[in-house]
């Protein structure tokens, strides 16, 4: 690269870097000698909404965090609304929103008095019984926190994020232990969000999240980006076509790629398999014959072009990670 290519380079970096709500230049965290954010490099513009995926223990919460300013960078550059989460936390809070994973604070309020004691925190904030009708607890309102269930906890968790009105909110799993109603609504306030120009950074280990909320991924494994796109481009990037079926775990993976029309063979879950093929209704008649031959059932069948999912599970490996 010529010297002034490299200065325009640079320049256009700046002027983006100058624009973006969130700016992450390779930033570095150890616990220990344990290395857990590594390098990391990312920017998030204005109104975006902005996935960050990985297996457990990847950084996702560490990185999110120091963006909340709840913890120290060792290395690196962090600014979020142009500002340093810890040096400038006083002006950058009353702008951000955030969704804490941990949901025990407060056990002996109402879910109302949560609100109201947030509120207090604001100088413009919501009404406080129109964002308990908004994510579903009117009837909790007078709930204790400690009687909440779980998903009624994760709903007030998001009410406490947004009753400030922020113009950045961090979602750390918002949908986790959330049943389909309730993960529905919240899809639906996260859409209604970016059409109100606010800024969301959400971590969730659900595909179907980040698919249909996202308008970019990145994906990380041991603390470094390996991966960073629109969710279009990630999954077209997969040309393969692919066959998913659900039937009893442990079947003989070799076998399967010993099938004619099969390409690749694999238990991405226990009784969760995927096979590649670039010839569907061959392979559909070769894998039916081979489980009636053998008399093993088959509950579910799909085809279709790779999925996020199986780009997340190819990048980072199938194994469980504590
Ligand atoms: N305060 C801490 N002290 C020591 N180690 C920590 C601390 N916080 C996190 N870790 C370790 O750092 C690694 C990254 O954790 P982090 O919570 O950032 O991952 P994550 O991607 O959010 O995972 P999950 O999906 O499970 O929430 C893990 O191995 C974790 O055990």
């Amino acid at each position: 690269m010529s010297a002034q290519t490299q200065t325009t380079t640079t320049v256009a970096q700046t002027a983006q870097n100058e624009r973006a709500t969130i700016v992450v230049e390779n930033f570095s965290k150890s616990y220990g000698t344990h290395r857990v954010v590594d390098a990391l490099t990312f920017q998030v513009q204005p109104g975006e909404v902005f996935a960050l995926l990985g297996p457990n223990g990847a950084g996702k919460t560490t990185t999110v965090e120091t963006l909340e300013g709840y913890r120290a960078p060792d290395t690196g550059t962090i600014r979020v609304l142009g500002l340093d989460p810890i040096k400038q936390a006083e002006a950058l809070k009353p702008r951000i929103g955030v969704m804490l994973q941990q949901d025990g604070l407060y056990p002996a309020l109402t879910a109302r008095e949560v609100l109201r004691l947030f509120a207090g925190y604001y100088t413009q904030p919501q009404d406080v019984d129109a964002l308990l009708e908004r994510v579903g607890l009117t009837d909790a309102a007078k709930t204790r926190c400690r009687r909440l269930s779980g998903g009624q906890k994760r709903r007030l968790a998001l009410a406490v994020a947004l009753i400030g009105n922020p113009e950045l909110v961090f979602l750390d799993e918002p949908t986790a232990g959330m049943d389909p109603q309730a993960r529905q609504t919240t899809w639906e306030i996260v859409r209604e969000l970016k059409r109100n120009g606010v800024t969301i950074l959400l971590t969730t280990h659900l595909m179907d999240e980040a698919e249909r909320l996202a308008d970019r991924v990145a994906i990380i494994d041991h603390g470094q980006l390996i991966a960073l796109d629109t969710p279009a481009n990630l999954t077209s990037g997969q040309n393969a076509n692919v066959v998913r079926f659900v039937a009893p775990e442990g079947l003989d993976c070799r076998q399967l790629t010993a099938l004619p029309s099969v390409q690749k063979a694999e238990e991405v879950r226990a009784g969760s398999y995927v096979l590649e093929t670039d010839d569907i209704p061959a392979l559909l008649v070769e894998l039916t014959t081979w489980l009636r031959d053998q008399a093993i059932p088959l509950s579910e069948l799909r085809v279709g072009h790779g999925s996020l999912e199986d780009l997340f599970l190819r990048l980072t490996g199938s194994e469980v990670r504590d």
